[in-house]
């Protein structure tokens, strides 16, 4: 009963967007203070200028808070807020620079990106008033800029199908990671936990336990002469036999158990506030339960269980091995049977 490692690390769709955020700050940072150097030293634009400034304090601002809180929405609301002010603060202290209304096309996809569909919806409509407003009050009274209906519309156009293609494409980006993020932690066959998220139940009940100091028991379970069902039905029937003691022991345990495949015909539970007699009990309540309900033409299926029990910041290799051992026990001991760890089972293992 050998112990693999970890297959793949999670997929984390917000590790990128936490990336993309701490980047788009600090061009902005830098962008800001680039610009308003030029626009104080090089075009004597202090007004602009003041507002570039504004804006690298507002980057250096939010990347504290981000830091501080982790707070990946506000954070990026935030940072929104701070593009949308420096291009109105751009557009509305130079008159010749409407050209500049390009730049509100970097809000949608910033939006979507960081804050999902809803959000990149209302910041697309944000933008499109916030343009409309500073087309129809700032630049029209100005007689050398020449916005017409045509050009209003145009920008609606190009927001509306930015809006459509960001949409889309978050839309099946999201769908994308949820169904990555599913399979990595849920065994294909069985539906249960896997062993990657097997490895993260019990690294934190672990740490549970030892904060709230109650015991986590743990029952490493395996199958009776698994191969025997394969050998005799085939490979296919014994992949409905392990759905059916899947099925059987999902029906017996607490919701607040977890129970997970730990490979092949190996499987854990995971019982937190339990007592090792509890867990034990348990075990026992399981074993007559899946060979009531689980059987082929040869008899029941049965298992094998070793238990034990932990209340203090241990690693999860302990945990596991101490369940190993108990369980090799287990099936030293004619199989069809629960063994409890205890320490002297170790040198029992190694004369084996
Ligand atoms: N059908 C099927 N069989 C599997 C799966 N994963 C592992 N197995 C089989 O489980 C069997 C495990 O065999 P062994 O490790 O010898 O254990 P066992 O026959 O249960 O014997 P003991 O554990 O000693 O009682 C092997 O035949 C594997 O091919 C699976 O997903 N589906």
């Amino acid at each position: 009963m050998k112990i693999a490692p970890q297959l793949f690390p999670l997929v984390n769709s917000e590790r990128h967007q936490r990336k993309l955020l701490r980047i788009v700050l600090v061009v902005l940072f830098i962008f800001s203070c680039v610009i308003g150097s030029l626009n104080v030293f090089a075009f004597g634009a202090y007004q602009i200028a003041s507002f570039n400034f504004i804006s690298a304090v507002a980057s250096v601002g939010i990347w504290f808070y981000f830091r501080r809180t982790t707070n990946l929405v506000v954070a990026s609301w935030l940072l929104i807020t701070a593009v949308l002010f420096n291009l109105a603060a751009f557009m509305g202290t130079s008159k010749g620079a409407a050209y500049s209304i390009i730049w509100i096309t970097v809000l949608p996809p910033l939006a979507f990106f960081l804050l999902g569909r809803r959000a990149g919806s209302w910041v697309t409509g944000i933008a499109f008033v916030a343009t409309v407003a500073f087309i129809v009050f700032h630049l029209r009274p100005l007689s050398d800029v020449n916005f017409t209906t045509g050009a209003i519309l145009n920008i609606a156009e190009v927001l509306l199908v930015l809006w459509l293609l960001f949409r889309f494409y978050e839309g099946s980006r999201s769908d994308a990671y949820r169904e990555l993020e599913r399979l990595s932690v849920v065994d294909k066959l069985t539906g249960i936990h896997n062993r990657s998220k097997l490895d993260q139940l019990l690294a934190a009940h672990i740490q549970l336990a030892a904060r709230t100091d109650m015991p986590l028991s743990v029952i490493l379970i395996d199958i009776d002469h698994f191969k025997r069902v394969n050998d005799h039905y085939g490979h296919l029937f014994g992949d409905v036999v392990l759905q059916q003691f899947v099925e059987s022991i999902c029906g017996a345990v607490r919701q607040t158990d977890e129970f997970g495949r730990w490979g092949g015909e190996e499987f854990l539970l995971l019982c937190p506030a339990t007592s090792i007699q509890d867990a034990e009990a348990l075990a026992n309540k399981l074993r007559q339960i899946v060979s009531a309900s689980v059987h082929t033409d040869n008899g029941s299926i049965t298992f094998s269980a070793g238990v034990t029990s932990v209340r203090s910041l241990v690693p999860s290799s302990n945990v596991i091995r101490e369940a190993d051992h108990a369980l090799y026990a287990a099936k030293n001991a004619g199989r069809n049977r629960v063994v409890c760890y205890t320490p002297e089972l170790e040198s029992l293992q190694n004369f084996i």
